[in-house]
Protein backbone atom coordinates (compact mmCIF):
# COMPACT_ATOMS: atom_id res chain seq x y z
CA UNK A 1 0.00 0.00 0.00
CA UNK A 2 1.40 3.41 -0.74
CA UNK A 3 0.33 6.77 1.65
CA UNK A 4 0.74 9.35 0.18
CA UNK A 5 1.15 12.00 3.06
CA UNK A 6 0.33 15.85 2.34
CA UNK A 7 1.79 18.85 4.55
CA UNK A 8 -1.09 18.71 6.51
CA UNK A 9 -0.65 15.50 7.91
CA UNK A 10 -0.25 15.23 11.52
CA UNK A 11 2.29 12.98 12.66
CA UNK A 12 2.33 10.68 15.87
CA UNK A 13 3.62 12.46 18.73
CA UNK A 14 2.72 12.67 22.29
CA UNK A 15 0.17 15.39 22.06
CA UNK A 16 -1.81 13.28 19.23
CA UNK A 17 -1.88 9.81 21.46
CA UNK A 18 -5.16 9.50 23.36
CA UNK A 19 -7.10 11.54 20.74
CA UNK A 20 -10.43 10.62 18.83
CA UNK A 21 -10.03 10.06 15.42
CA UNK A 22 -13.02 11.32 13.33
CA UNK A 23 -13.44 9.61 9.95
CA UNK A 24 -16.05 11.13 7.87
CA UNK A 25 -16.93 9.60 4.30
CA UNK A 26 -18.58 9.98 1.65
CA UNK A 27 -19.43 8.06 -1.55
CA UNK A 28 -16.71 9.32 -3.96
CA UNK A 29 -16.53 11.59 -7.33
CA UNK A 30 -14.23 10.53 -10.40
CA UNK A 31 -10.97 12.20 -10.28
CA UNK A 32 -11.76 14.37 -13.24
CA UNK A 33 -14.39 14.25 -15.69
CA UNK A 34 -12.87 12.68 -18.45
CA UNK A 35 -13.92 9.67 -19.87
CA UNK A 36 -11.10 7.34 -18.82
CA UNK A 37 -11.65 8.82 -14.91
CA UNK A 38 -15.39 8.37 -14.68
CA UNK A 39 -15.40 4.47 -15.83
CA UNK A 40 -12.18 3.79 -13.24
CA UNK A 41 -15.19 5.36 -10.98
CA UNK A 42 -17.88 3.56 -12.49
CA UNK A 43 -16.36 -0.02 -12.27
CA UNK A 44 -15.16 0.47 -8.39
CA UNK A 45 -18.05 1.70 -7.25
CA UNK A 46 -20.50 -1.14 -9.06
CA UNK A 47 -18.61 -3.88 -9.10
CA UNK A 48 -19.01 -3.36 -4.80
CA UNK A 49 -21.85 -6.33 -4.21
CA UNK A 50 -23.49 -3.94 -2.13
CA UNK A 51 -24.52 -1.59 -5.11
CA UNK A 52 -24.91 -3.73 -7.89
CA UNK A 53 -26.02 -7.10 -5.80
CA UNK A 54 -25.95 -9.59 -8.54
CA UNK A 55 -23.50 -12.66 -9.10
CA UNK A 56 -19.88 -11.43 -9.26
CA UNK A 57 -19.79 -12.75 -12.89
CA UNK A 58 -23.24 -11.01 -13.78
CA UNK A 59 -21.79 -8.05 -12.59
CA UNK A 60 -18.37 -8.35 -14.23
CA UNK A 61 -19.95 -8.04 -17.74
CA UNK A 62 -22.54 -6.10 -17.06
CA UNK A 63 -19.62 -3.62 -16.01
CA UNK A 64 -17.73 -4.33 -18.17
CA UNK A 65 -19.62 -4.98 -21.38
CA UNK A 66 -22.51 -2.07 -20.99
CA UNK A 67 -21.43 0.27 -18.16
CA UNK A 68 -17.90 0.79 -19.19
CA UNK A 69 -18.26 1.01 -22.90
CA UNK A 70 -21.89 2.72 -22.82
CA UNK A 71 -22.30 4.67 -19.57
CA UNK A 72 -18.83 5.93 -18.51
CA UNK A 73 -18.73 8.51 -21.82
CA UNK A 74 -22.20 9.48 -21.06
CA UNK A 75 -22.02 10.02 -17.51
CA UNK A 76 -18.56 12.11 -18.33
CA UNK A 77 -20.49 14.28 -20.15
CA UNK A 78 -22.60 15.27 -17.46
CA UNK A 79 -19.83 15.62 -15.31
CA UNK A 80 -18.38 18.13 -16.96
CA UNK A 81 -21.31 20.10 -16.46
CA UNK A 82 -21.17 19.60 -12.73
CA UNK A 83 -17.49 20.06 -12.64
CA UNK A 84 -16.28 23.80 -10.88
CA UNK A 85 -12.94 25.35 -11.13
CA UNK A 86 -12.23 23.80 -7.52
CA UNK A 87 -13.38 19.85 -8.84
CA UNK A 88 -16.44 18.14 -8.27
CA UNK A 89 -18.72 19.60 -5.45
CA UNK A 90 -19.12 16.47 -3.46
CA UNK A 91 -15.45 16.32 -3.15
CA UNK A 92 -15.02 20.09 -2.59
CA UNK A 93 -18.09 20.46 0.16
CA UNK A 94 -15.92 17.47 1.42
CA UNK A 95 -12.78 19.20 1.92
CA UNK A 96 -14.21 22.16 3.07
CA UNK A 97 -16.37 20.00 6.09
CA UNK A 98 -13.54 18.62 6.67
CA UNK A 99 -11.36 21.64 7.65
CA UNK A 100 -14.13 22.99 9.44
CA UNK A 101 -14.98 20.46 11.58
CA UNK A 102 -11.52 20.03 13.03
CA UNK A 103 -11.40 23.85 14.03
CA UNK A 104 -15.22 23.21 15.62
CA UNK A 105 -14.12 19.88 17.92
CA UNK A 106 -10.58 21.45 18.59
CA UNK A 107 -7.16 20.01 19.55
CA UNK A 108 -8.68 16.98 21.10
CA UNK A 109 -10.20 15.37 17.95
CA UNK A 110 -8.42 14.14 14.03
CA UNK A 111 -10.67 15.07 11.69
CA UNK A 112 -9.90 13.04 7.90
CA UNK A 113 -12.19 13.15 5.11
CA UNK A 114 -12.07 9.81 3.10
CA UNK A 115 -14.43 8.56 -0.23
CA UNK A 116 -16.10 4.84 -0.33
CA UNK A 117 -14.47 4.81 -3.76
CA UNK A 118 -11.37 6.65 -5.48
CA UNK A 119 -10.05 8.97 -3.32
CA UNK A 120 -9.32 9.75 -0.32
CA UNK A 121 -9.76 6.65 0.18
CA UNK A 122 -10.63 4.92 3.50
CA UNK A 123 -7.45 2.62 3.20
CA UNK A 124 -5.10 5.57 3.07
CA UNK A 125 -7.11 8.02 5.29
CA UNK A 126 -7.25 5.34 8.26
CA UNK A 127 -4.00 4.72 7.33
CA UNK A 128 -2.98 8.30 8.69
CA UNK A 129 -5.15 8.10 11.43
CA UNK A 130 -3.54 4.32 12.78
CA UNK A 131 0.40 6.59 12.71
CA UNK A 132 -0.98 8.89 15.60
CA UNK A 133 -2.24 6.33 17.91
CA UNK A 134 -5.20 7.35 18.45
CA UNK A 135 -7.44 5.77 21.68
CA UNK A 136 -10.91 5.86 19.21
CA UNK A 137 -12.40 6.59 15.46
CA UNK A 138 -15.84 7.45 14.89
CA UNK A 139 -16.80 7.03 11.34
CA UNK A 140 -19.60 8.79 10.04
CA UNK A 141 -20.46 7.93 6.59
CA UNK A 142 -22.27 10.95 4.87
CA UNK A 143 -25.64 9.15 3.87
CA UNK A 144 -28.44 10.32 6.68
CA UNK A 145 -30.67 7.23 6.04
CA UNK A 146 -28.93 3.59 6.38
CA UNK A 147 -28.76 1.51 3.17
CA UNK A 148 -26.43 -1.55 2.55
CA UNK A 149 -25.76 -0.04 -0.72
CA UNK A 150 -24.28 3.28 1.16
CA UNK A 151 -23.55 3.49 4.91
CA UNK A 152 -23.15 -1.07 4.82
CA UNK A 153 -20.51 -0.16 2.20
CA UNK A 154 -18.43 1.88 3.97
CA UNK A 155 -18.64 -0.29 7.53
CA UNK A 156 -17.80 -3.16 5.41
CA UNK A 157 -14.57 -1.59 3.60
CA UNK A 158 -13.76 0.00 7.60
CA UNK A 159 -13.30 -3.81 8.92
CA UNK A 160 -11.83 -4.82 6.06
CA UNK A 161 -8.86 -2.23 6.77
CA UNK A 162 -9.57 -2.29 10.43
CA UNK A 163 -9.11 -6.13 10.19
CA UNK A 164 -4.88 -5.74 9.21
CA UNK A 165 -4.22 -3.71 12.51
CA UNK A 166 -2.32 -5.30 15.47
CA UNK A 167 -4.28 -2.70 17.46
CA UNK A 168 -7.55 -1.55 16.77
CA UNK A 169 -8.91 1.41 18.74
CA UNK A 170 -12.20 1.75 20.21
CA UNK A 171 -13.93 2.29 17.47
CA UNK A 172 -17.62 3.65 16.66
CA UNK A 173 -20.11 3.74 13.48
CA UNK A 174 -23.12 6.83 13.09
CA UNK A 175 -25.66 4.36 11.89
CA UNK A 176 -27.89 7.33 10.68
CA UNK A 177 -29.03 11.07 11.85
CA UNK A 178 -32.06 11.19 9.22
CA UNK A 179 -33.98 12.40 12.53
CA UNK A 180 -31.64 14.47 13.74
CA UNK A 181 -32.92 18.22 14.57
CA UNK A 182 -30.14 20.08 13.66
CA UNK A 183 -29.79 17.86 10.06
CA UNK A 184 -33.85 18.52 9.45
CA UNK A 185 -33.70 22.30 10.42
CA UNK A 186 -30.66 22.82 7.80
CA UNK A 187 -32.81 21.96 4.88
CA UNK A 188 -35.69 23.52 6.82
CA UNK A 189 -33.37 27.08 6.99
CA UNK A 190 -32.46 26.34 3.46
CA UNK A 191 -36.05 25.49 1.34
CA UNK A 192 -37.61 28.34 4.02
CA UNK A 193 -35.73 30.62 1.85
CA UNK A 194 -36.75 29.74 -1.43
CA UNK A 195 -40.99 29.52 0.52
CA UNK A 196 -40.28 33.04 1.12
CA UNK A 197 -39.74 34.14 -1.94
CA UNK A 198 -42.55 33.16 -3.98
CA UNK A 199 -45.79 30.79 -3.62
CA UNK A 200 -45.41 27.34 -4.57
CA UNK A 201 -47.82 24.78 -5.76
CA UNK A 202 -46.36 21.82 -4.50
CA UNK A 203 -43.34 20.45 -2.83
CA UNK A 204 -41.02 17.58 -3.95
CA UNK A 205 -39.07 15.28 -1.68
CA UNK A 206 -36.52 13.20 -3.91
CA UNK A 207 -34.30 10.88 -2.48
CA UNK A 208 -31.70 8.84 -4.17
CA UNK A 209 -33.70 5.19 -5.14
CA UNK A 210 -33.00 1.53 -4.48
CA UNK A 211 -33.49 -1.94 -6.28
CA UNK A 212 -36.52 -3.15 -4.64
CA UNK A 213 -35.10 -6.58 -4.01
CA UNK A 214 -32.25 -4.80 -1.93
CA UNK A 215 -35.10 -3.61 0.44
CA UNK A 216 -36.25 -6.82 1.02
CA UNK A 217 -33.09 -8.65 1.92
CA UNK A 218 -32.73 -6.36 4.52
CA UNK A 219 -36.27 -7.57 5.98
CA UNK A 220 -34.76 -10.67 8.19
CA UNK A 221 -38.29 -11.74 9.28
CA UNK A 222 -39.62 -11.34 5.50
CA UNK A 223 -43.14 -10.51 6.85
CA UNK A 224 -41.88 -6.81 7.58
CA UNK A 225 -41.60 -4.71 4.56
CA UNK A 226 -44.37 -5.12 1.70
CA UNK A 227 -43.12 -1.55 0.01
CA UNK A 228 -46.08 -0.37 0.58
CA UNK A 229 -48.13 1.72 3.05
CA UNK A 230 -45.88 -0.45 5.58
CA UNK A 231 -42.84 2.08 5.14
CA UNK A 232 -45.44 5.15 5.77
CA UNK A 233 -44.80 5.04 9.48
CA UNK A 234 -41.41 4.38 11.22
CA UNK A 235 -41.33 2.07 13.94
CA UNK A 236 -38.85 -0.08 15.33
CA UNK A 237 -39.55 -3.09 12.66
CA UNK A 238 -38.54 -1.05 10.08
CA UNK A 239 -35.84 0.55 11.19
CA UNK A 240 -33.23 -0.19 8.34
CA UNK A 241 -35.68 -0.07 5.86
CA UNK A 242 -34.44 2.68 3.81
CA UNK A 243 -37.87 3.27 2.31
CA UNK A 244 -39.56 3.59 5.46
CA UNK A 245 -36.42 5.86 6.73
CA UNK A 246 -37.42 8.48 3.62
CA UNK A 247 -40.96 8.80 4.34
CA UNK A 248 -39.97 9.63 8.05
CA UNK A 249 -36.81 12.09 6.94
CA UNK A 250 -40.34 13.49 4.53
CA UNK A 251 -42.22 13.47 7.76
CA UNK A 252 -39.82 15.63 9.79
CA UNK A 253 -39.25 18.30 7.57
CA UNK A 254 -42.57 18.57 6.51
CA UNK A 255 -43.91 18.98 10.14
CA UNK A 256 -41.01 21.63 10.68
CA UNK A 257 -42.18 23.29 7.09
CA UNK A 258 -45.43 23.47 8.61
CA UNK A 259 -46.90 21.47 4.82
CA UNK A 260 -50.27 20.75 4.78
CA UNK A 261 -51.48 17.19 3.52
CA UNK A 262 -51.63 16.43 -0.15
CA UNK A 263 -49.24 20.01 -0.88
CA UNK A 264 -46.01 17.72 -1.10
CA UNK A 265 -44.79 14.12 -2.22
CA UNK A 266 -41.72 12.07 -1.61
CA UNK A 267 -40.19 9.85 -4.86
CA UNK A 268 -36.76 8.19 -5.53
CA UNK A 269 -34.99 8.89 -8.55
CA UNK A 270 -31.71 8.19 -9.95
CA UNK A 271 -33.04 4.23 -11.51
CA UNK A 272 -30.32 1.93 -13.14
CA UNK A 273 -31.18 -0.92 -15.10
CA UNK A 274 -34.25 -2.74 -15.79
CA UNK A 275 -35.30 -4.50 -12.22
CA UNK A 276 -37.80 -2.40 -10.38
CA UNK A 277 -36.94 -0.01 -7.77
CA UNK A 278 -38.57 1.86 -4.98
CA UNK A 279 -41.41 3.62 -6.10
CA UNK A 280 -42.92 6.03 -6.51
CA UNK A 281 -40.29 7.00 -9.46
CA UNK A 282 -39.87 11.09 -9.40
CA UNK A 283 -40.01 10.93 -13.05
CA UNK A 284 -43.97 9.76 -13.11
CA UNK A 285 -44.79 11.82 -10.24
CA UNK A 286 -43.21 15.23 -12.14
CA UNK A 287 -45.40 13.88 -14.95
CA UNK A 288 -48.76 13.66 -12.98
CA UNK A 289 -47.99 16.91 -10.98
CA UNK A 290 -47.73 18.85 -14.59
CA UNK A 291 -50.58 16.70 -15.66
CA UNK A 292 -52.66 18.03 -13.13
CA UNK A 293 -51.94 21.61 -13.52
CA UNK A 294 -49.38 22.32 -11.04
CA UNK A 295 -46.76 25.05 -12.34
CA UNK A 296 -44.56 25.59 -9.50
CA UNK A 297 -42.35 23.04 -7.39
CA UNK A 298 -39.53 23.00 -4.55
CA UNK A 299 -37.65 20.31 -5.00
CA UNK A 300 -35.68 19.00 -1.69
CA UNK A 301 -33.49 16.09 -1.80
CA UNK A 302 -32.68 14.97 1.66
CA UNK A 303 -30.62 11.70 0.69
CA UNK A 304 -27.80 13.64 0.11
CA UNK A 305 -25.63 15.98 2.40
CA UNK A 306 -23.09 17.70 -0.53
CA UNK A 307 -24.41 18.24 -3.90
CA UNK A 308 -23.32 16.35 -6.49
CA UNK A 309 -24.52 15.05 -10.15
CA UNK A 310 -27.54 13.49 -8.92
CA UNK A 311 -28.88 16.96 -6.98
CA UNK A 312 -27.56 19.50 -9.39
CA UNK A 313 -27.36 17.79 -12.54
CA UNK A 314 -30.65 15.22 -12.57
CA UNK A 315 -33.03 17.28 -9.92
CA UNK A 316 -31.46 21.04 -11.07
CA UNK A 317 -31.69 20.52 -14.42
CA UNK A 318 -32.86 17.29 -15.74
CA UNK A 319 -35.87 17.28 -14.40
CA UNK A 320 -36.41 21.13 -14.36
CA UNK A 321 -36.06 19.85 -18.03
CA UNK A 322 -39.17 17.71 -17.51
CA UNK A 323 -41.16 19.74 -15.67
CA UNK A 324 -41.05 22.36 -18.41
CA UNK A 325 -42.00 19.97 -21.01
CA UNK A 326 -44.91 18.95 -19.68
CA UNK A 327 -46.63 22.40 -18.86
CA UNK A 328 -44.94 23.11 -15.38
CA UNK A 329 -43.72 27.01 -15.26
CA UNK A 330 -41.52 27.19 -12.33
CA UNK A 331 -39.00 24.58 -11.21
CA UNK A 332 -36.81 25.23 -8.13
CA UNK A 333 -34.06 22.53 -6.35
CA UNK A 334 -33.23 23.54 -2.57
CA UNK A 335 -29.08 23.68 -2.20
CA UNK A 336 -27.98 20.49 -0.26
CA UNK A 337 -26.42 21.08 3.25
CA UNK A 338 -23.00 21.52 1.59
CA UNK A 339 -20.81 23.33 3.88
CA UNK A 340 -22.97 24.76 6.00
CA UNK A 341 -22.84 26.00 9.75
CA UNK A 342 -25.76 23.78 10.88
CA UNK A 343 -24.07 20.76 8.79
CA UNK A 344 -20.69 20.99 10.76
CA UNK A 345 -22.91 21.69 13.82
CA UNK A 346 -25.06 18.30 13.18
CA UNK A 347 -21.11 16.08 12.76
CA UNK A 348 -20.28 18.01 16.31
CA UNK A 349 -22.57 16.56 17.60
CA UNK A 350 -22.66 13.01 16.16
CA UNK A 351 -18.62 13.09 17.19
CA UNK A 352 -20.20 13.93 20.88
CA UNK A 353 -23.15 12.32 21.21
CA UNK A 354 -21.33 8.67 22.52
CA UNK A 355 -20.74 11.31 25.93
C1 LIG B 1 -27.30 -0.03 -8.66
C2 LIG B 1 -26.86 1.17 -8.70
C3 LIG B 1 -26.82 2.17 -7.61
C4 LIG B 1 -27.23 2.07 -6.27
C5 LIG B 1 -27.84 0.91 -5.54
C6 LIG B 1 -26.94 3.34 -5.66
C7 LIG B 1 -27.20 3.68 -4.32
C8 LIG B 1 -26.86 4.88 -3.73
N1 LIG B 1 -26.13 5.92 -4.26
C9 LIG B 1 -26.04 6.97 -3.37
C10 LIG B 1 -25.42 8.21 -3.56
C11 LIG B 1 -24.90 8.70 -4.78
N2 LIG B 1 -24.95 8.06 -6.00
C12 LIG B 1 -24.32 8.86 -6.93
C13 LIG B 1 -24.14 8.56 -8.27
C14 LIG B 1 -24.45 7.35 -8.88
N3 LIG B 1 -25.19 6.31 -8.34
C15 LIG B 1 -25.23 5.25 -9.23
C16 LIG B 1 -25.82 3.99 -9.03
C17 LIG B 1 -26.31 3.50 -7.81
N4 LIG B 1 -26.41 4.15 -6.61
C18 LIG B 1 -24.50 5.67 -10.41
C19 LIG B 1 -24.29 4.81 -11.65
C20 LIG B 1 -23.99 6.94 -10.17
C21 LIG B 1 -23.06 7.74 -11.09
C22 LIG B 1 -23.68 8.72 -11.89
C23 LIG B 1 -24.09 8.24 -13.24
O1 LIG B 1 -23.28 7.73 -13.99
O2 LIG B 1 -25.29 8.42 -13.54
C24 LIG B 1 -23.86 10.07 -6.29
C25 LIG B 1 -23.19 11.26 -6.98
C26 LIG B 1 -21.68 11.18 -7.06
C27 LIG B 1 -21.03 12.39 -7.69
O3 LIG B 1 -19.91 12.24 -8.17
O4 LIG B 1 -21.57 13.50 -7.75
C28 LIG B 1 -24.21 9.97 -4.95
C29 LIG B 1 -23.93 10.96 -3.86
C30 LIG B 1 -26.72 6.55 -2.19
C31 LIG B 1 -26.87 7.43 -0.96
C32 LIG B 1 -27.23 5.29 -2.41
C33 LIG B 1 -28.06 4.44 -1.52
C34 LIG B 1 -29.03 4.84 -0.78
FE1 LIG C 1 -25.98 6.25 -6.40
FE1 LIG D 1 -40.42 -0.88 4.19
Amino acid sequence: MNIQTSPTTHTTTKKSIGKTGVLIVNLGTPDSPNTPDVRKYLREFLMDGRVIDISYTSRWMLINLIIAPFRAPKSAKVYKELWTEAGSPLKTYGVAVEEMLQKALGNEYVVKLAMRYQSPSIENSLAELQQLGLSKITVIPFFPQYASASTGSVYEEVMRVLSQWQVMPELRFVNRFLDHPKFIEGFVQAGKKYLAERDYDHILFSYHGLPERQILKGDYTGKQCKLGSCCDTANRHNQFCYRAQCFETTRLLVKELGLEEGTYTTAFQSRLGKTPWIKPYTDDIIKELAGRGIKSVLAFSPSFVADCLETTIEIGDEYKELFEEQGGEHWQLVESLNDSKIWVETLVDLVKQEA
